[in-house]
Formats: structure tokens, sequence, C-alpha cells
């Protein structure tokens, strides 16, 4: 115990409570949005909404937007308004979406990040990443549903193998580029995204307390 002439020692500090109250770590913060891109089946949707998570950002999907606003799904917009259409619903779409004040983690449909100016618009506003996966897996994941307009009706390897050789120099001009591999959980996938953004450097900001990258070192 110090008296008041003695100066206090190290020792008097109150004793470190492991078990009491204590901040709660903070989350990496998001300064940008980040615009998650790739073909169907890739995991722009499930494994975006754990990646939102992790940042504690909204999560928005311009697909479930676009069906938002609509009051229609993406099919039966395919099939009462045609491609055209929903393509030009998808850019406005995305264009509120970026210029959000909150930034987001943004799913965007498999063909958006194909359209110039929406490409442009989101290599300019937005931490793009392309989330990218081989034709397998693909086509075994998007079995799993039926919904997808472009894959009705025909086989969807074949799709998938068509629109890959057209996309994939595309979806290659992303900021981050992130393999999806079979056997890999969605939260394994996104956080070897929130690495990525890391990398990038203005992107993410650190709370005091943040969870360093996963990565070991080589
Ligand atoms: N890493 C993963 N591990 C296991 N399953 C996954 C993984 N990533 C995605 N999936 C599964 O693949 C299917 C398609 O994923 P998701 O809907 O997220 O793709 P998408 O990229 O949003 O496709 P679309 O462009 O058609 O909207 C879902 O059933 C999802 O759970
Ligand atoms: O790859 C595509 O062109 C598409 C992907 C989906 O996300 C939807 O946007 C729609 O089914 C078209
Ligand atoms: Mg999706």
């Amino acid at each position: 115990m110090s008296t008041p002439d003695t100066p206090p020692s190290p020792d008097d500090a109150p004793a470190a409570l492991p078990d009491g109250p204590r901040a709660p770590a903070a989350r990496p913060r998001l300064l940008r949005p980040v615009a998650l891109v790739g073909l169907m089946g890739a995991g722009k949707t499930t494994v975006g909404r754990r990646l939102a998570a992790m940042l504690d950002a909204p999560f928005v999907d311009s697909d479930e937007e676009i069906e938002a606003a609509a009051r229609m799904s993406v099919a039966e917009i395919f099939a009462s308004m045609g491609e055209d259409a929903f393509r030009q619903g998808e850019r406005r779409v995305i264009a509120r979406l970026v210029r959000q004040s909150r930034p987001a983690v943004i799913a965007t449909g498999g063909g958006a990040f194909m359209n110039d100016d929406t490409r442009a618009l989101l290599l300019s506003r937005a931490a793009t990443v392309w989330i990218r996966a081989e034709l397998d897996t693909l086509v075994e994941r998007v079995g799993r549903k039926n919904t997808r307009p472009l894959l009705a009706g025909g086989d969807p390897r074949r799709v998938l193998a068509e629109l890959m050789a057209r996309r994939h120099p595309v979806y290659a001009e992303a900021a981050v580029v992130v393999d999806s591999r079979r056997g890999e959980k969605h939260e394994a996938v996104a956080a070897r995204i929130l690495d990525g953004l890391r990398a990038l450097g203005d992107v993410i900001e650190e709370g005091p307390d943040a969870p360093q990258s996963q990565e070991t070192p080589a």
C-alpha cells in the first residue's frame, strides 16, 4: 500500500480482472464499398453475407434489390421484360448502391460487371473482388436451385463454360481475386477476401483490437 509520501509502485495498480467486463473487441471497419463479382454459383450472395457480418457492414445484393423494386423475381423480369431491361435496372441499382453513405458489401449479379458503365463505376468507387471457382464446382452449386434464367432449359455446364470463356478475362480486372475451392467453408472464403481487402490498404480501417490476418507466413 502506498502512503502520501511514498510514490505509488506499479504493484498498487488495480489488478487486472481476467473475468471482469472488457470493452468489446472493435471490428475492422469498411471505408469504401466492396463489390463481389463472379459467375453464378461463385458465392457472391452467401459468402458476401458472411463478409459483411465480419465487417459489421450492411450487405446488399443487386439481384435482390432489383426484385424488390420490380416486385418480381429475376426469372420473371427476364421472361416478361427481357434481359436488356434487366441489365438497365441492374446498372441503375448498382449506381445507387455504391453511392450509399454507409459503405456496404455488394453482391452484384453475375453479368453486372460485363456492362462497361457498371464496371467503370465499380472500379472507381468500390473495392472489387472476383470470387473465382472451377467449372465443376459451379455446376455442382447451381444445381441446387433452378431459378437462374440463363441456365433454364440449357445444359448448365455448357452455358457456364461459355460464360467463363467470355467473362473471366473481364472479371480479372477486379482488384482482388479469391478462389472458392470445393469443400471450403463460406467463412474461409470470406476470411481470405478480408485478407485481400486489407492488402489494398485503403479499404479497411482496423479497430484497436481487430483480429489480424489469418494468413500464416510461408
Ligand atoms: N464456399 C462455399 N462452400 C459451400 N457452398 C458454397 C460456397 N460458396 C457458395 N456455396 C453455395 O453455392 C450456391 C450458390 O451460391 P450463391 O448463391 O452465393 O452464388 P452467387 O454467386 O450469388 O450466384 P448468382 O450469381 O446466381 O446469384 C449456394 O447453395 C451456396 O451455399
Ligand atoms: O450471370 C448472370 O448473367 C446472371 C446472374 C444472376 O446473379 C442474375 O443477375 C441473373 O440470373 C443473371
Ligand atoms: Mg447471388
